[in-house]
């Protein structure tokens, strides 16, 4: 927790103190906002948005606290040939089913409500300097201190800080501290203590870990992220019209309110398998856990012995055009289908929905094989066991080249 001297420096530091927000009534609306790591890709982001949705909701007693949405800003990972800034999380998810679980909003709701008013204080969260090395040792513990990277705010002459968030040049706060922090998101509250703030942000969020990974309430708000309507209809029509596959006939029974979902474990699947081969910059950065077309195609055919009736394939990947050709013909002997948006499909559901409505199709699968270690794939796998399939037929990956028998991923069962 905040060490003493340093909680009180942080009062007699700022300037800009008087200005702030320091007595509210108990109604008034109260917003947290938060950033992520330039880098990471859409579903590390997914986890930690579940963090900071499971702490908001823990804050409900602590006054009228909101979660802002971050606005989505064109990730790496997104290559298509049109800029995707300034997303909402409409376009990707069902925000009343969100909204049923944490007091979430939109980017675009905050700027309406809160105004363009500078934001109280942003906390740029840090890794602790000595983390995992010499006696480091595991606590839950923060502490301000100097920023150990360069961040977009700076002071000006207007005396308040001047920064970017979400795309947006335009943001201005009164405070910017650095905190270096290890350890559970619940410790946020004791930041969020320190003052009577209208409007937080805490940046690289990630740092804070979940405060139970895999409980109950983990599943909830895991539960809680339906996909939005428009791409399950897209990926519903193509399991119906190409892999002869319909909730009824494939055992699945969810319901349109994830609050009466039921634990179940009776979901068989459509008649095809699904191959998530991650390429790209899984190639360079986790070489080992990546078999190529020819292997994973063979890796295939054994778990065919366990599925005699299957002969489709559905795949699921990020490989270039080029890799496409190669694999088509590595995996001739099984029935290959493939979603292939037209342009005009990847300009209204943008790269992230095309990639989440290859996840629905992929969760509906008999048989799911992933990629190690992808997060792509662990969200795939979280999916189907809310569906309540099997966890032999969800839990598996491919092994790299040369390996066979690697380690398969844990098996993180739903909790209802
Ligand atoms: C090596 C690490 O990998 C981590 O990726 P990993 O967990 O697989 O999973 P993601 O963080 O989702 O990043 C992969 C992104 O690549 C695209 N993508 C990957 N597989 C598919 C697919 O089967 N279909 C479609 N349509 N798109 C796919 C999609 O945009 C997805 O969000 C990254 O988050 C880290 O930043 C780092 O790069």
């Amino acid at each position: 927790s905040c060490l003493e001297d340093k909680c009180v420096s942080y009062h007699e530091e700022s300037p800009t103190n008087s200005k702030r927000t320091n007595s509210i009534a108990s109604s008034v609306p109260r917003y947290i906002l938060y950033d992520v790591n330039a880098p990471e890709g859409f579903n590390l982001r997914r986890d930690v948005f579940m963090r900071m949705a499971i702490f908001v909701r823990s804050l409900a007693d602590s006054g009228d606290w909101h979660l802002v949405l971050p606005s989505w800003t064109h990730l790496y990972h997104w290559k298509s040939p049109f800029t995707q800034n300034h997303l909402p999380w409409s376009q990707y998810f069902d925000l009343p089913s969100l909204q049923k679980f944490a007091p979430v909003i939109e980017t675009s709701q905050f700027f309406q409500e809160y105004g363009s008013k500078p934001l109280d204080a942003v906390y740029i969260l840090q890794n602790f300097k000595n983390a995992w090395k010499g006696d480091f040792k595991w606590e839950e513990k923060w502490i301000f201190e100097n920023c150990s990277s360069r961040n977009s705010f700076s002071r000006d002459g207007d005396g308040l800080y001047h920064g970017d968030v979400w795309g947006y040049d335009n943001i201005t706060a009164f405070e910017v501290k650095c905190v270096s922090f290890q350890g559970q998101v619940k410790q946020l509250k004791e930041l969020l203590e320190l003052n009577r703030d209208r409007a937080v942000l805490i940046d690289h969020a990630e740092i804070a870990l979940h405060n139970h990974f895999g409980n109950r309430e983990y599943w909830r708000c895991r539960r809680s992220m339906r996909f939005a309507k428009h791409l399950e209809e897209v990926a519903k029509y193509f399991r119906a019209t190409f892999l002869n596959s319909t909730d009824e006939s494939d055992g699945i029974n969810r319901p349109d309110d994830w609050t009466q979902e039921k634990p179940l474990r009776n979901a068989k699947g459509g008649p095809y398998f699904c191959a998530h081969l991650r390429r790209r910059d899984f190639l360079m950065g986790r070489p080992n856990l990546v078999p190529n077309f020819e292997n994973a195609a063979s890796q295939i055919r054994k778990y065919q012995k366990s599925y005699t009736d299957v002969e489709t394939i559905f795949i699921s990947t990020d490989a270039s055009q080029e890799e496409l050709t190669e694999l088509k013909s590595s995996f001739q002997d099984f029935n290959i289908v493939k979603y292939e948006p037209s342009p005009n499909e990847i300009k209204k559901f943008k790269d992230g929905g095309i990639a989440i409505i290859d996840q629905i199709i992929c969760s509906h699968a008999r048989l799911f094989v992933g990629t190690c270690e992808s997060t792509f794939s662990f969200r795939i796998q979280e999916e189907r066991e809310i569906m309540g399939f099997n966890p032999e037929s969800t839990f598996n990956c491919f092994c790299g080249n040369n390996v066979t028998d690697c380690t398969q991923p844990s098996k993180w069962l739903i909790v209802h």
